[in-house]
């Protein structure tokens, strides 16, 4: 039996820390606390400058070359207070260059929120017509990077002491100006004269009385802006090193995510998506679920191999592992079954049904695993690591079979960072692969931000979705048969959906 009940607290500098006990078996109890970094708290970059100064540029270069972060940018424009009627009819006279032209508050109080990784609502400004949209916001959720961006970032000494790193775009005047004049009357309608005379009467002195002040905050000066790559891969690897503090893989090393891109974040957005309809949601769970699957074989043990190749040249490559064999967690884990199939050829593959209601809380229901189970190398298949109860019940199984911990690889889409402390503390040997490691946990003991219920969005058993019979695709969980499998149709209780 395995019971997790996980406190989360916050200390003194607002990082989450999660202690609680985790009773395994009964007789081995895991005591863990302060897992500093499980819910980390994201990193704040402030980028400063003067107008046209390139901030935006640097900001964006610093978003490419983070791609496999969650990174979050927030304009100060985006907390202009918005005009007044009076102000408005004499716009010519508003110094948008002032710091009060800010509501310094409302950015505080999101920055709070979003370093304690609550979703915010940022406000809209329309800079044609000087105020804020009054019904579109920008929902932005947990990140690890946030960039704040703007002329007077470093102004307010309480913004600033948010921030653990503050860079400042340094451009020369006149070619602020000129991109300035290009800017503005080519994006923001407006005219040649006007943009001249805003320069002079409030963006110059501006200038110089705030911008230019704040500079001595700065950690890191940028000159020429996002002409100066040298200088963006020095703070990238600089942000790098900071977020990599927390990174579970240094804690763990036998923790593998496969390599970030933006194709590969683009469907985790889709399956993350409320929205998405079932059919998209299992097109991308299977095309993503693929590539953990070849990653996971990746680590499979290999002999060399030399063969002959056309041309009459010796290719000196490696033979596959050949003793293997799927394990699936009903009814999620057999989701990853067609792609398992699709990669090796005849796998045989098993099942663990793991019920999560019952007197004692949790329990093993049905096992239907190869015979010569202890002689094979395991894939385990799960697409969710929340707590880590069900993989730890079905680890243990493995092992009571005689599967070595070494021989087991765990693959899955999305884990938790508490799921992955239990379940690497008590198994060190064992291998997880995963593509993404999410926030935490929620009170529900939901993986956030998460994708609600896999096997309900999956099979379209979740209450709101669309019709099952909507789509065609052929992909129930008990009857998907493969000659050589060892695949059993089950009729017994399935877990309750979380
Ligand atoms: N006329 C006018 N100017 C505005 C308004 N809102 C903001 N501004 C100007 O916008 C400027 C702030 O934007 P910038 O820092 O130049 O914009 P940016 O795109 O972030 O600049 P870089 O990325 O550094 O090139 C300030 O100098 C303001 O004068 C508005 O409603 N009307
Ligand atoms: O790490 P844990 O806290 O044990 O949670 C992970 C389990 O939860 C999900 O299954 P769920 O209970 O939603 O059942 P389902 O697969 O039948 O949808 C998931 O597929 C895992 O099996």
């Amino acid at each position: 039996m395995l019971k997790v009940d996980l406190k989360e607290s916050m200390d003194a500098t607002g990082s989450t820390h999660f202690s609680g006990l985790f009773n395994v078996d009964d007789d081995s109890k895991l005591a863990v606390s302060a897992f500093k970094g499980s819910a980390k708290q994201p990193f704040v970059i402030g980028v400063a400058g003067g107008t046209a100064s390139g901030k935006t540029t640097v900001c964006d270069m610093i978003i490419q070359q983070l791609h496999d972060h969650r990174v979050i940018l927030v304009n100060q424009d985006s907390f202009y207070r918005g005009l007044t009627l009076e102000e408005l009819e004499n716009v010519g006279e508003y110094n948008f260059d002032h710091p009060d032209a800010f509501d310094t508050e409302e950015l505080l109080s999101c920055l709070e929120n979003m370093l304690h990784c609550q979703p915010v609502q940022i406000p809209v400004y329309d800079f044609k017509w000087h105020r804020r949209s009054s019904e579109t916001f920008r929902k932005v959720n947990a990140a690890d990077v946030i960039i704040m961006e703007g002329i007077l970032v470093f102004h307010d000494s309480r913004v600033r002491d948010l921030m653990n790193m503050k860079i400042f775009v340094d451009t020369d005047a006149d070619v602020r100006l000129a991109r300035r004049i290009r800017r503005d009357t080519m994006e923001r309608g407006r005219d040649v004269n006007g943009v001249i005379e805003q320069y002079a009467k409030f963006v110059k002195p501006a200038f110089d009385d705030f911008v230019l002040p704040s500079k001595k905050y700065a950690d890191v000066i940028i000159p020429r802006g996002g002409d100066n790559h040298v200088a963006i891969d020095l703070i990238v690897q600089h942000i790098r090193t900071k977020l990599g503090q927390h990174d579970l893989r240094k804690i763990y090393p036998n923790v593998y995510v496969i390599q970030s891109t933006f194709q590969i974040r683009g469907m985790h957005t889709l399956i993350r998506d409320q929205e998405t309809t079932k059919h998209d949601f299992v097109f991308y769970a299977d095309r993503l679920i693929r590539l953990v699957v070849e990653h996971g074989l990746g680590h499979l043990p290999f002999t060399e191999k030399q063969v002959i190749t056309p041309t009459g040249s010796v290719y000196i490559g490696v033979d596959f592992c050949k003793k293997l064999c799927g394990v699936s967690i009903i009814r999620s884990g057999e989701s990853m079954e067609n792609a398992l199939r699709a990669c090796c050829k005849g796998i045989k593959i098993g099942k663990i049904l793991i019920h999560r209601e019952g007197d004692n809380g949790k329990q093993l229901v049905y096992e239907k695993l190869p015979r010569d189970i202890a002689d094979r190398h395991v894939l385990l298949l799960d697409p969710i690591l929340a707590t880590g109860n069900s993989a730890v019940q079905a680890i243990a199984l493995l092992m009571q079979k005689g599967v070595p911990e070494s021989h087991i690889i765990f693959l899955n889409l999305i884990s938790a960072p508490e799921g992955i402390h239990v379940v690497c503390k008590r198994f060190p040997l064992l291998k997880i692969v995963t593509s993404e490691i999410d926030a935490g946990l929620n009170a529900e003991f939901r993986v956030v931000p998460g994708m609600g219920g896999f096997g309900d969005r999956y099979f379209g058993t979740d209450a709101d979705g669309p019709d099952q019979s909507e789509f065609k695709r052929p992909v129930p969980s008990t009857q998907v048969c493969n000659n050589n499998a060892t695949t059993q149709v089950y009729n017994g209780p399935l877990k309750s959906s979380r």
